[in-house]
């Protein structure tokens, strides 16, 4: 590990790479719910190439990917990588070039135009700009997709109420979208697209126009759902915030190739390719300016200090025990920054460390936090404080 690349956003770590086929801790099994699932949407071959004037793009090549049933499966990607194009595969807004969609094991490919309004009003979708008709209440609304599917009046006044008790919004009823606020709106999107009781629910940067308070009101909501309607979400966004706080599991996409999927804990703890790794850099901790411009190779005075990383993957049942820091590492150990989280009954996160009045050197010291956590990198030295 070279100094130089502490400028960079995501450093890598020299330890041997995390055993991603571990069993998880009996506590990340049930808090991720993961009991054993069928498969209800897989894409398999799947490749996707738009014929424009400037000539053919490859938007999505040989994806092959499977989402559980009740499951809520996370899509990211740069910009351009060919999210919307996949997610807009499930029904069939955009159709596949090579390969298949299946859902429930059923190509959809092959369905006619009458299976396929029947499969639409099986798949709600929601956006980043709502998409409400401005012109009509919040009711009329979310009773349109039953107008147009003929539900008898009786009926779609019953689901416009049951649908917007369950957002949390039936005071509005009568209100104009104009007269709502971003999460309000968003609110009476889902709202819409759960009339016809859908099983897949897709989300479109369905938070992205949305201040964080107001994500993390949607995100309750959609966990909510998720879970009383048993509902599969698929959703595509550039907020890996929203990623960590709400999905089960990820892929990632990079020039339309899937180039690694995995559980929450998994990818965000030890992300492996150099896509998901910039994606995620500004989740990773920096180290700080003043620290960056003092950093040395060799120690110049005998009370420097040594700097420390310590990482917490999740691959591993370890958890930063300071105590048994200040034993291991057998000098006076400082926290300059870090934290650790919980993801799925998973530990994750960061420390910094400076450790002063040391006998050891530092490779020895390195050896020795490792037997603390899932990886560790000596960063250099700096003067004493
Ligand atoms: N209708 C279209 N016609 C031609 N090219 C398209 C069309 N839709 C998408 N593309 C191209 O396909 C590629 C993938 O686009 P897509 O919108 O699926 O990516 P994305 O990951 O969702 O991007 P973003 O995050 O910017 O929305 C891009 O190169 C895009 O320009």
């Amino acid at each position: 590990m070279s100094m130089n690349s502490l400028t960079s956003d995501f450093r890598y770590f020299d330890e041997a790479p995390p055993e991603r086929d571990a069993p998880a801790p009996s506590a990340a099994r049930a808090s991720a719910g993961v009991e054993p699932q069928s498969v209800h949407l897989r894409f398999s071959g799947l490749g996707k190439r738009y014929e424009g004037a400037q000539g053919a793009v490859q938007a999505l090549r040989g994806i092959d990917l499977a989402v559980r049933r009740g499951e809520i499966f996370g899509i990211i990607g740069r910009s351009g990588a060919g999210k919307s194009s996949l997610l807009r595969t499930i029904n069939r807004l955009e159709q596949p070039s090579e390969g298949q969609v299946l859902i429930d094991g059923e190509d959809i490919g092959s369905y006619d135009s009458e299976r396929l309004v029947a499969l639409r009003r099986r798949i709600g979708m929601i956006f980043q700009h709502f998409n409400l008709l401005s012109a009509k209440t919040v009711g009329e609304n979310v009773e349109l997709p039953l107008r147009v599917a003929g539900v008898p009046r009786e009926r779609r006044q019953r689901k416009v109420e049951e649908v917007l008790r369950l957002v949390g919004l039936e005071s509005k009823r009568d209100a104009y979208p104009a007269q709502l606020s971003g999460g309000q709106k968003q609110r009476v999107g889902i709202a819409r697209a759960l009339v016809h009781d859908p099983q897949i629910l897709l989300c479109d940067e369905a938070t992205s126009a949305l201040d964080p308070e107001t994500t993390q009101s949607i995100l309750a909501l959609l966990r909510e759902i998720n879970r009383r309607l048993r509902l599969t979400i698929v959703l595509i966004t550039h907020e890996m915030e929203v990623i960590r706080e709400i999905c089960d599991r990820v892929a990632v996409l990079e020039h339309g190739e899937l180039v690694e999927q995995g559980p929450i804990w998994q990818v965000f703890g030890a992300p492996r390719h150099p896509a998901t790794r910039t994606l995620l850099a500004p989740l990773q901790q920096k180290l700080p300016e003043d620290l960056l411009g003092q950093l040395q190779n060799g120690r110049r005075q005998p009370n420097d200090r040594l700097l420390l990383e310590l990482r917490y993957t999740g691959a591993s049942d370890r958890e930063p025990d300071l105590a048994g820091l200040g034993a291991h590492l057998g000098g006076r150990v400082t926290l300059l920054q870090g934290g650790v989280e919980r993801i799925q009954g998973r530990t994750l996160g960061q420390l910094l460390l400076a450790v002063a009045d040391t006998p050891l050197a530092a490779e020895a010291l390195r050896r020795q936090a490792l037997e603390l956590a899932d990886s560790v990198e000596v960063l250099g030295y700096v003067a004493a404080a």
